[in-house]
């Protein structure tokens, strides 16, 4: 047996979703940097599921659909209200959105379209399941969907309970599309996964809620922001940085298992980071981040990746770190339920082999004489 640590380089199934090549990401045939400059997240969300971007009509069907889908069930409200206050907040998701299935009465059906219809309410019912937990731990209610709000609004008028201003919305709106799906990575793995059961999509969902938390995935987001405030100011970033690299310790952002020359993606996020820091007159994160940057690509020639400049986008939306991972989930269930879709639509059992490297011959003795 040859076994691939990791499964690096492992091709594990086709797929017509996304695909990275020679370092280019693309949603379906379209280059990453064009949609981040030309479409919406809803119009990928629907080249995602389609294959085609929309036309007018077919969007404004959409945007109907994720409207009206909303809302969350009482129960799953009354469900966040009585978790713990300081839950992590990928772990509450994980546990409303596993909770949301027993509240739709198709969850069990395998069909395609009807699949179709869950992946519509699983994308229109995140946003407000993070938004809800958000506000119900500080004491506050939770804020009702805003009718015909696109999902990058919608969320900050749940969070916030305030209409949101143009730039934050536009600046959101990009990072989902940034991060809506990224070919096999290990969440979508996760869904793919389950769902190769003929498990159902929440499972398949759910699983990957759990995946993407983990701090060398989609969690990561987050741990940057944990460092920037830990080195808390400019001076400090040399010693703290040398320290970790010193230690062979990982910093969080950097490194990436496909891209060894730079994730297409982080030029954009650091953009947006420069102009949103420059917009609200504190350039503090995004002038550390630069600085981490260069002594980190400088001494191991390690590239920033997705993760590591939506850490000063989000705190420059004074969105709480704690929800940076959940904003991740918001985009990528749509490409999660995409290869969900595409699994289903030509299945086979994922089940990889393990070489043992245990012990053998043992007998089973009695208790007593066990130490
Ligand atoms: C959305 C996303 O999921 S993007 C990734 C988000 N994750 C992070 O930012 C966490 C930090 N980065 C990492 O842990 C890794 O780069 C990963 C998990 C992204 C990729 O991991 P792998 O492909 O398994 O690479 P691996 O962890 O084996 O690293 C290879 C070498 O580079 C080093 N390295 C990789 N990333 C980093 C990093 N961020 N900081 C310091 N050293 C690093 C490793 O220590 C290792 O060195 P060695 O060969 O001397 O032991
Ligand atoms: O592809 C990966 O391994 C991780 C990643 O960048 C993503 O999921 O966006």
């Amino acid at each position: 047996m040859t076994v691939t640590k990791g499964l690096e380089g492992i091709v594990a199934t086709t797929s017509s979703v996304s695909s990275i090549i020679d370092g280019v990401l693309t949603y379906r045939g379209y280059d990453i940097d064009d949609l981040a400059e030309n479409a919406s997240y809803e119009e990928v969300v629907y080249l995602l599921w389609n294959g085609k971007l929309p036309n007018r009509e077919e969007l404004n069907g959409l945007l109907k659909d994720l409207s009206d889908n909303a809302s969350i069930p009482q129960q799953v409200v009354d469900l966040l209200r009585s978790f713990p206050k300081e839950a992590n907040s990928m772990a509450a998701l994980r546990s409303a959105v596993s909770a949301l299935a027993l509240f739709d009465a198709e969850a069990h059906d395998f069909d395609i379209d009807t699949n179709k219809r869950i992946a519509i309410r699983l994308q229109a019912k995140l946003p407000t399941i993070v938004a809800a937990f958000a506000r119900i731990r500080q004491g506050l209610e939770p804020v009702a969907p805003k009718a015909g709000a696109k999902v990058a609004e919608n969320f900050l008028y749940m969070l916030t309970g305030k209409e949101p201003d143009a730039v934050a919305i536009e600046a959101l709106d990009k990072a989902l599309v940034l991060h809506a799906d990224h070919e096999l990575n290990a969440s979508t793995f996760a869904a793919r996964v389950t769902v190769a059961t003929l498990s159902d999509m929440y499972s398949g969902v759910t699983s990957a809620i759990g995946a993407l938390r983990g701090p060398l995935h989609g969690g990561a987001n987050e741990a940057v922001m944990a460092m920037l405030e830990d080195i808390g100011s400019m001076e400090n970033v040399e010693a703290y940085v040398q320290d970790k690299l010193d230690k062979k310790e990982k910093i969080m952002g950097f490194g990436h298992r496909v891209y060894k020359n730079g994730d297409p993606r982080a030029k954009h996020l650091q953009k947006m980071s420069r102009e949103l820091g420059k917009l609200t007159g504190d350039m503090k994160w995004y002038e550390m981040s630069i600085q981490i940057e260069d002594i980190v690509t400088g001494q191991k020639g390690l590239k920033p990746n997705v993760d590591f400049y939506s850490a000063s986008v989000y705190t420059a939306l004074e969105i709480p770190r704690d929800l940076f991972t959940p904003i991740f989930a918001i985009s990528r269930v749509s490409g999660w339920t995409a290869h969900i879709l595409e699994q289903y639509e030509n299945n086979r059992l994922i089940r990889p082999r393990a070489e043992y490297v245990g012990p053998t011959n043992q007998k089973v003795g009695p208790i007593e004489q066990r130490k």
